[in-house]
């Protein structure tokens, strides 16, 4: 299976955000991944449904939105009507994760459950047959341009076995911290998904398809 990549805006020029999305579509992006932070479970602020709406005509990808909120049921159907393909929340703030993950599929969605790197794996355990997607953080989420947790690498091995296991199709990202060094460890470890928003949107050569094919190919430089 070839690996995805789905640079995080997070780490664009949010004053050209549309053109932004539109660069990387065109640079091969696989999907978009949209970090949307509410300032209680993580301490930052981003963006609502209205942006992912606005951005929706800059890109025919799938949008990989990524809830870093507390829960509330309204407000992730309005992610999906804004255009969001695949939804991934967070079992951690979240006492009805079970039914938030089957409301993202009866919306037609994608249902992702995404665990921080404090979160034991085993919460997964009733939950991967409702999921779609699992994304497995690497970092404390909130802020990009953080270092890859070097612990992650075991819990990917652990999750692509019990995926396995289970006989799932689900696609296994990751979610901090990638870049061309990290990828390679990570893809080894079973996931191929991969986040990126700094070593995409500010890599040091300037080119946003060479970026990404760097981080799919798995090659260090
Ligand atoms: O969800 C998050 C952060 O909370 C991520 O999606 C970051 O945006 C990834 O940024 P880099 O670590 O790639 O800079
Ligand atoms: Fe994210």
């Amino acid at each position: 299976m070839s690996v995805l990549i789905s640079p995080s805006v997070l780490a664009a020029d949010f004053a050209r955000l549309g053109e932004e999305v539109r660069a990387v579509d065109e640079a091969g992006a696989d999907m978009i991944h949209l970090d949307i932070m509410d300032g209680h479970f993580v301490p930052n602020l981003t963006v609502g449904p209205d942006v992912v709406k606005a951005l929706r005509p800059y890109s025919d990808k799938p949008f990989d939105v990524h809830l870093m909120i507390t829960p509330n049921p309204a407000i992730v159907e309005s992610f999906a009507e804004a255009g969001a393909d695949l939804i991934s929340v967070h079992p951690e703030p979240d006492p009805h994760i079970h039914r938030t993950l089957q409301a993202i599929r009866a919306m037609g969605k994608k249902a992702g459950a995404a665990i921080n790197p404090g979160t034991p794996v085993e919460i997964l355990e009733p939950l991967y047959e409702l999921c779609d997607v699992i994304l497995v953080m690497s970092v404390n989420p909130g802020f990009g341009g953080q270092s890859f947790m070097p612990a992650s690498v075991e819990r990917i091995r652990h999750i692509r076995r019990r995926i396995d296991e289970l006989g799932l199709d689900t696609i296994l990202e990751v979610d901090g911290g990638v870049n061309p060094e990290t990828a390679p460890k990570i893809i080894g470890a079973g996931a191929h998904a991969l986040v990126a928003g700094t070593a995409i949107f500010r890599s040091k050569e300037n080119s946003y398809a060479k970026a990404v094919e760097r981080l799919r190919l798995g090659t260090a430089v």
